[in-house]
Protein backbone atom coordinates (compact mmCIF):
# COMPACT_ATOMS: atom_id res chain seq x y z
CA UNK A 1 0.00 0.00 0.00
CA UNK A 2 1.35 3.59 -0.90
CA UNK A 3 -0.10 6.78 0.88
CA UNK A 4 0.43 10.12 0.22
CA UNK A 5 0.35 12.58 2.73
CA UNK A 6 -0.01 16.59 3.02
CA UNK A 7 -0.73 19.88 5.26
CA UNK A 8 -1.20 23.13 5.25
CA UNK A 9 0.30 25.11 7.74
CA UNK A 10 -3.18 24.68 9.88
CA UNK A 11 -1.89 20.43 10.00
CA UNK A 12 1.55 20.44 10.24
CA UNK A 13 1.64 18.49 14.41
CA UNK A 14 -1.15 16.34 12.99
CA UNK A 15 0.68 15.46 9.81
CA UNK A 16 4.11 14.33 12.21
CA UNK A 17 1.85 12.06 13.98
CA UNK A 18 0.27 10.44 11.31
CA UNK A 19 3.41 9.66 9.57
CA UNK A 20 4.95 8.59 12.73
CA UNK A 21 1.90 5.98 12.68
CA UNK A 22 2.41 4.97 9.01
CA UNK A 23 5.95 4.61 10.27
CA UNK A 24 4.78 2.09 13.06
CA UNK A 25 2.78 0.34 10.23
CA UNK A 26 5.08 -0.60 7.32
CA UNK A 27 3.39 1.77 5.51
CA UNK A 28 4.85 3.42 2.39
CA UNK A 29 4.13 6.74 2.56
CA UNK A 30 5.57 10.26 0.70
CA UNK A 31 4.93 13.26 2.65
CA UNK A 32 4.32 16.56 0.21
CA UNK A 33 2.68 19.06 3.12
CA UNK A 34 4.32 22.33 3.95
CA UNK A 35 7.56 22.50 5.21
CA UNK A 36 6.68 25.20 7.78
CA UNK A 37 4.19 26.76 10.11
CA UNK A 38 4.21 30.16 8.35
CA UNK A 39 1.13 30.69 6.59
CA UNK A 40 -0.24 28.55 3.40
CA UNK A 41 -3.01 28.24 1.29
CA UNK A 42 -4.58 24.97 2.02
CA UNK A 43 -5.58 24.04 -1.87
CA UNK A 44 -1.77 24.07 -2.67
CA UNK A 45 -0.89 21.27 -0.39
CA UNK A 46 -4.51 19.34 -1.40
CA UNK A 47 -4.77 19.18 -4.68
CA UNK A 48 -1.20 17.87 -6.43
CA UNK A 49 -1.57 14.67 -3.65
CA UNK A 50 -5.32 14.17 -5.22
CA UNK A 51 -3.56 14.58 -8.54
CA UNK A 52 -1.23 11.85 -7.52
CA UNK A 53 -4.04 9.43 -6.45
CA UNK A 54 -6.41 10.39 -8.94
CA UNK A 55 -3.13 9.00 -11.63
CA UNK A 56 -2.68 5.66 -9.40
CA UNK A 57 0.84 7.17 -7.92
CA UNK A 58 -0.88 6.13 -4.60
CA UNK A 59 -3.76 3.78 -3.07
CA UNK A 60 -5.07 6.63 -0.55
CA UNK A 61 -4.22 10.35 0.50
CA UNK A 62 -4.43 12.00 3.67
CA UNK A 63 -5.09 15.20 4.28
CA UNK A 64 -4.91 17.75 7.26
CA UNK A 65 -5.57 21.44 7.59
CA UNK A 66 -7.43 23.37 10.50
CA UNK A 67 -10.57 22.14 10.22
CA UNK A 68 -10.20 19.61 7.26
CA UNK A 69 -12.70 21.21 5.59
CA UNK A 70 -10.89 23.81 2.81
CA UNK A 71 -8.60 20.82 2.17
CA UNK A 72 -11.14 18.36 1.64
CA UNK A 73 -13.04 20.28 -0.38
CA UNK A 74 -9.93 20.79 -2.84
CA UNK A 75 -9.05 17.23 -3.00
CA UNK A 76 -12.71 16.80 -4.34
CA UNK A 77 -12.38 18.96 -7.57
CA UNK A 78 -10.05 16.46 -8.92
CA UNK A 79 -11.50 13.85 -10.72
CA UNK A 80 -11.91 10.91 -9.11
CA UNK A 81 -11.09 11.51 -5.99
CA UNK A 82 -13.26 10.59 -3.18
CA UNK A 83 -12.17 12.58 -0.26
CA UNK A 84 -13.91 12.00 3.04
CA UNK A 85 -13.90 14.30 6.08
CA UNK A 86 -13.83 12.14 9.19
CA UNK A 87 -13.40 13.31 12.79
CA UNK A 88 -14.83 9.65 14.00
CA UNK A 89 -13.97 6.35 13.85
CA UNK A 90 -16.97 4.90 12.36
CA UNK A 91 -17.35 7.78 9.78
CA UNK A 92 -14.23 6.72 8.57
CA UNK A 93 -14.54 3.02 8.17
CA UNK A 94 -18.09 3.67 6.60
CA UNK A 95 -15.91 6.25 4.11
CA UNK A 96 -14.04 3.01 2.55
CA UNK A 97 -16.60 0.39 3.29
CA UNK A 98 -19.84 2.41 1.63
CA UNK A 99 -18.40 5.12 -0.20
CA UNK A 100 -15.17 3.69 -1.36
CA UNK A 101 -12.79 6.83 -0.41
CA UNK A 102 -9.40 7.64 -1.33
CA UNK A 103 -9.00 10.41 0.61
CA UNK A 104 -8.83 11.12 4.21
CA UNK A 105 -8.82 14.29 5.38
CA UNK A 106 -9.01 15.53 9.32
CA UNK A 107 -8.14 18.90 11.09
CA UNK A 108 -5.73 19.41 13.68
CA UNK A 109 -8.16 21.81 15.34
CA UNK A 110 -10.46 19.27 15.77
CA UNK A 111 -9.18 16.57 16.98
CA UNK A 112 -5.95 15.34 19.02
CA UNK A 113 -3.40 12.93 17.86
CA UNK A 114 -4.92 9.77 19.38
CA UNK A 115 -8.30 9.91 17.50
CA UNK A 116 -6.72 11.09 14.60
CA UNK A 117 -4.48 7.70 14.57
CA UNK A 118 -7.45 5.54 15.33
CA UNK A 119 -9.41 7.41 12.45
CA UNK A 120 -6.25 6.98 10.33
CA UNK A 121 -5.59 2.95 11.36
CA UNK A 122 -9.37 2.59 10.80
CA UNK A 123 -9.76 3.93 7.02
CA UNK A 124 -6.59 2.27 5.81
CA UNK A 125 -7.71 -1.09 7.37
CA UNK A 126 -10.93 -0.98 6.16
CA UNK A 127 -12.12 -2.09 2.46
CA UNK A 128 -14.84 -1.70 0.23
CA UNK A 129 -17.90 -3.58 0.48
CA UNK A 130 -19.06 -3.16 -2.98
CA UNK A 131 -22.87 -4.73 -3.83
CA UNK A 132 -25.20 -1.88 -3.16
CA UNK A 133 -22.35 0.16 -2.56
CA UNK A 134 -20.82 0.12 -6.14
CA UNK A 135 -23.88 1.57 -7.96
CA UNK A 136 -24.06 4.45 -6.10
CA UNK A 137 -20.32 5.34 -6.01
CA UNK A 138 -20.89 4.78 -10.08
CA UNK A 139 -23.20 7.29 -10.01
CA UNK A 140 -20.79 9.60 -8.67
CA UNK A 141 -18.22 8.58 -11.27
CA UNK A 142 -20.64 8.56 -14.33
CA UNK A 143 -22.00 12.30 -13.23
CA UNK A 144 -17.90 13.34 -13.06
CA UNK A 145 -17.61 11.64 -16.33
CA UNK A 146 -20.10 14.39 -18.19
O1 LIG B 1 -8.77 24.82 8.21
C1 LIG B 1 -8.37 25.36 7.22
C2 LIG B 1 -9.12 25.36 5.95
O2 LIG B 1 -10.35 24.67 6.07
C3 LIG B 1 -7.11 26.16 7.28
O3 LIG B 1 -6.11 25.40 7.87
C4 LIG B 1 -7.39 27.41 8.07
O4 LIG B 1 -8.43 28.17 7.46
C5 LIG B 1 -6.13 28.28 8.21
O5 LIG B 1 -6.44 29.37 9.01
P1 LIG B 1 -5.35 30.45 9.46
O6 LIG B 1 -4.87 31.10 8.18
O7 LIG B 1 -6.13 31.39 10.34
O8 LIG B 1 -4.24 29.73 10.16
Amino acid sequence: MKVILSSDHGGVNLRKEVGSLLEEMNIDYEDMGCTCEESVDYPDFGIPPAERVAKGEFDYGILICGTGIGISMSANKVKGIRCALAHDVFSAKMSRQHNNANMLAMGERVIGPGLAREITKAFLESEFDGGRHEKRVNKIIAYEEQ
